[in-house]
């Protein structure tokens, strides 16, 4: 019995050997979802499962949001809040505490997760050494633009900090807010940051982790997740999407036009997801593809 079990220990490691041998070198960036993150364990095995690519020679970067936290933070501070085509609309006073959770509270959250595990984890905001550049984003609603405050829309990244710190064996934890030319700073959509950074790094893959199995396809009915598509498939879709899923795909969709050569969707609420998608064989979630 207990070399039966062995034995299957064994078959996963083995499973995992094309991928490992594919991957070694490989640039990663993971889009950590505040959905993803709301149970401890579940914390604790995305951190494992990040040191686990770093140990193996991946070199992941984690960009993360932090949207149900900052919900939480405005309604406790009594700030109103609400969403327009899947983004926040921000006033001056919500982006304090946009700025204050993300960068000050989750990003802190998930740096100190990763070094329980060993020295691995810098954390950083956008802001930091014009990492992203953004300027004011118009929400389009019916065709029309429509004022949704300092959200910003990414213009330029300067990817150097980051790839130093990869290169010093580091792993980058990036929060997703952004300054601007014009001295302001920006709340960016933590999806949308994380396609640029792929896009700027030249990622081999943009992972994004968040609450459902990947994209359906026929939502809100959700026995039919879609495994795989390319970008011309998704385009297609994209005007049928709803609430968060309309950053999500837009951002897979930037990243595979934008050379990344795989874009995944996975749910963040199974253990270990992210292992499982790139160590099986089967892989999981949906993946888009140019
Ligand atoms: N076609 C779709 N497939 C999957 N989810 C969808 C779809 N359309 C809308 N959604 C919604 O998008 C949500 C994911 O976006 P969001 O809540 O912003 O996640 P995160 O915090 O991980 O960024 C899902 O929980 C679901 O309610
Ligand atoms: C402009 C905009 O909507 N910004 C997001 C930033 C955080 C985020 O994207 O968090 P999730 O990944 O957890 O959704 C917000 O304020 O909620």
């Amino acid at each position: 019995m207990r070399l039966s079990t062995a034995q299957s220990k064994a078959g996963a490691l083995i499973e995992a050997l094309p991928w490992l041998t594919s991957f070694r070198g490989a640039t990663v960036v993971i889009k950590y979802g505040g959905n993803a993150m709301i149970e401890e364990s579940l914390k604790e095995g995305f951190a494992e499962d990040v040191v686990f690519l770093h140990h193996v020679g991946l070199r992941p970067i984690v960009v993360h949001g932090g949207g149900p936290q900052i919900s939480s933070a405005l309604d406790k501070l009594g700030i109103e809040s609400t969403f327009t085509a899947g983004l926040r609309v921000t006033t001056p006073e919500a982006m304090q505490v946009v700025r204050m959770v993300l960068t000050g509270q989750v990003n802190r959250d998930i740096v100190g997760l990763v070094n329980r595990r060993g020295p691995f984890a810098v954390g950083m905001s956008g802001e930091d050494a014009h990492l992203f550049t953004a300027e004011r984003k118009y929400a389009i609603v019916d065709g029309e633009p429509v004022d949704i405050g300092q959200v910003g829309e990414i213009i330029k990244v300067d990817p150097g900090a980051v790839r130093a710190l990869i290169d010093d064996g580091r792993i980058p934890i990036v929060s997703s807010v952004a300054r601007g030319d014009d001295g302001e700073i920006y709340n960016v959509n933590a999806d949308t940051a994380a396609a640029a950074l792929a896009v700027a790094l030249s990622a081999h893959k943009l992972i994004v982790l968040t609450d459902v199995e990947g994209l359906y396809a026929n939502w809100p009915d959700d026995t039919d997740v879609i495994d795989k598509l390319n970008a011309d498939e998704l385009e297609a879709m994209m005007p049928a999407l709803s609430s968060g899923m309309v950053p999500k795909m837009e951002a897979c969709l930037t990243a595979v036009r934008g050379g990344v050569p795989q874009a995944h969707v996975l749910d963040g609420r199974v253990p270990h997801s992210l292992l499982l998608e790139i160590f099986t064989n089967e892989g999981i979630g949906t993946m888009v593809m140019p």
